[in-house]
């Protein structure tokens, strides 16, 4: 048998719920063996996040060359990347190494608002980052502040999708957590055309940690060979089945259920 390799640089969510363990509980479910180099540490639950701690750029890179020299890996993600000096060592870090399936979730602000990247960070994400990514997988006010666009329609959503991959990037989906309506509409752009991913929307506060999950599943996808297209469907059933199922616990918002997919036959 041949083993999938995913890695992700991500924050660590004491929680559980986001980062570094959403995702490695991801690849795990979708059959991809995880590995990860760890940006900062989060002292987080349900409730928010109560403190942040960067890693240094050398244990980030360090953690990076470990897996590259020894393991391997068949996809990559970031989450969570706080600086512009860490952004800067990541992104040199793919490229030293030629990692080709890159995929940027481009997390910015907290579900309570504690900010995960520095505001002066924008600028590496949007110059040395995405230039070397497959896909990023950015929410509505996540693609806002890279497109500086507005997006109030579909329409919106389309010109943000093309503005942000006029910065290099191959494939941008557009995640519509953040959209009001019956319907949650995911937008991929290929770079030609546009594909959307619908999901009925469920009326539940344990959504802490959707967008990592969402990316990280693509990022197994992918691991495995699947095209992109073909990893944002899975991404979507991944994450319509851990929100219907979500876990009730805490006091806040509660994280998505990881084994929920594969519970109902998904692997
Ligand atoms: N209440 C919900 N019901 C169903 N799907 C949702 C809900 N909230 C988010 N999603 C889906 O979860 C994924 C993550 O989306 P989003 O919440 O926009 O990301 P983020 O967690 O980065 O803010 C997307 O596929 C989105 O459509
Ligand atoms: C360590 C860490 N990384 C990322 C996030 C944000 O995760 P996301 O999936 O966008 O979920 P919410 O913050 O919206 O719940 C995080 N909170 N912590």
């Amino acid at each position: 048998m041949t083993i999938k390799k995913a890695m992700t640089i991500a924050g660590s969510d004491s929680g559980g719920g986001a980062g570094i363990q959403a995702d490695l509980k991801t690849f795990q479910e979708l059959g991809v063996f995880g590995t990860s180099s760890i940006t900062a540490v989060t002292a987080q639950n349900t409730l928010g996040v109560h403190g942040v701690y960067p890693m240094s750029v050398d244990a980030v890179e360090k953690q990076i060359d470990a897996v590259a020299s020894d393991i391997g890996l068949d996809a990559l993600k970031t989450g969570m990347l706080f600086s512009t000096e860490i952004i800067e060592a990541v992104a040199a870090k793919i490229r030293e190494h030629g990692f080709k399936n890159v995929i940027v979730d481009p997390v910015m602000i907290a579900k309570g608002g504690a900010p995960l990247l520095q505001e002066e960070a924008m600028e590496a994400l949007k110059t040395k980052l995405l230039p070397l990514a497959l896909v990023v997988t950015p929410n509505i006010p996540e693609a806002e502040a890279i497109s500086g666009m507005s997006i109030q329609s579909v329409e919106d959503k389309k010109e943000a999708a093309k503005a942000i991959a006029s910065l290099g990037v191959k494939h941008v989906l557009i995640k519509g957590g953040h959209d009001e309506g019956e319907i949650t509409y995911d937008l991929l752009y290929d770079g030609e055309s546009f594909h959307t991913f619908s999901g009925k929307r469920i009326n539940t506060k344990d959504t802490h940690g959707t967008g990592c999950t969402f990316s990280a599943a693509m990022t197994a996808a992918i691991a495995k060979g699947a095209s992109v297209r073909t990893a944002a469907e899975t991404a979507k059933q991944f994450i319509q089945a851990a929100i219907e199922d979500g876990i009730h616990i805490g006091s806040g918002h509660g994280p998505t259920n990881h084994w929920a997919y594969r519970q109902r036959g998904g692997c």
